[in-house]
């Protein structure tokens, strides 16, 4: 394998883009979380406010009925569509066709909620972000990565990495794993850990920022909410990953000296998004 390019300051100033004057909330994109269920709202409430808080004009959540109150009272700016199930999701009828969607923290392995996944992959055709529960689901049923838009991005942690693509005996049979699957369905993979590789084909991407603060329940839901909200703005699948790995990292680096590693949280990620982006302004 070739060394990896890093992704650094350098090269996300090249990509970043900055909000426009004349911006308003229909030009920065309509982004929709399908996330959440019984016991796990708090998922879907993480992923929703990080969309929110990266940039994203209107954020749609899709949940299960339990999550309802619960998502209007904790982020009354996003607008929630519930599934007809309690607990769990089981049939995801959207109200629109947004920019971009991000699909899979805390929905659980639910046979109807497997279903449900496989209803939408057959339709949806808007950029798709898959994490969590969505790749545990596609490991069970990997032919239905066919149907997912060209460029759909999956975050994988390593235990899900696993799943996808099978065990690995080294450090280079992972990589070379993850070019092959890359390849064989054209999605990019982030392949989340300390450090976070991007895998686009045979590119290979070492993100810069990020820390052992990271290490805390949610952080991943955080990130699905990044990448969610950049594509919805426009940002081609392959910046969005870069700009979104990096400024989730930066959060935690610039976060760090005020939080100490122990009582940085997911939320933590989420109130530092602003100064991460203040970082890109020259
Ligand atoms: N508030 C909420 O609503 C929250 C909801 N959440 C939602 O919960 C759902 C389940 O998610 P999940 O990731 O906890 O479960 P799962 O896929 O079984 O992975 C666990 C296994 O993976 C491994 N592992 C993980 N990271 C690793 C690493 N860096 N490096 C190495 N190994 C690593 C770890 O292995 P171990 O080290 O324990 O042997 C363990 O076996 C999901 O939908 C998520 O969105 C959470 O986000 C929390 C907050
Ligand atoms: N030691 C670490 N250094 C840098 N980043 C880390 C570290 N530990 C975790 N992270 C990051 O935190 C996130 C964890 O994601 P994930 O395991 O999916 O969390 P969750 O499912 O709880 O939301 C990933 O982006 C990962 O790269
Ligand atoms: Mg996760």
């Amino acid at each position: 394998m070739k060394s990896p390019y890093l992704i650094n300051k350098e090269e996300i100033l090249k990509l970043y883009q900055p909000v426009d004057s004349k911006a308003h909330k229909g030009t920065q994109g309509h982004a929709i979380i399908i996330a959440g269920s019984y016991g796990k709202i708090g998922a879907a409430v993480l992923a929703s406010k990080s969309c929110l808080k990266s940039g994203c004009g209107l954020v749609t959540t899709f949940i299960p009925k339990c999550g309802y109150q619960i998502l209007q009272i904790s982020i009354p700016e996003v607008m929630t569509v519930t599934d007809e199930n309690t607990n769990f999701i089981t049939n995801v009828h959207l109200p629109l066709i947004p920019q971009a969607i991000g699909f899979g923290p805390g929905i659980g392995k639910e046979l109807a909620t497997q279903k449900a996944l496989f209803e939408f992959l057959r339709v949806n055709k808007a950029p798709l972000v898959l994490d969590a529960d969505a790749l545990n689901i596609i490991s069970e049923n990997i032919s239905w990565l066919e149907l997912v838009p060209e460029d759909t991005i999956l975050t994988p942690h390593p235990k899900e990495l696993e799943r996808l693509i099978g065990k690995w005996n080294s450090e280079s049979e992972k990589f070379q794993k993850t070019i092959a699957f890359s390849e064989k369905y054209k999605v990019i993979v982030v392949m989340k850990g300390a450090p976070t590789f991007i895998i686009n084909r045979t590119s290979v991407y070492e993100n810069t920022t990020g820390n052992a603060a990271l290490a805390t329940a949610g952080s991943g839901d955080v990130l699905t909410g990044i990448l969610t909200s950049l594509l919805a703005q426009g940002y081609e699948p392959k910046y969005a990953s870069k700009l979104g790995v990096y400024l989730h990292g930066l959060t935690a680096d610039l976060a760090l000296p005020k939080t100490g590693y122990e009582s940085f949280t997911a939320s933590t990620i989420i109130k530092y998004l602003g100064k991460a982006f203040l970082e890109l302004e020259n």
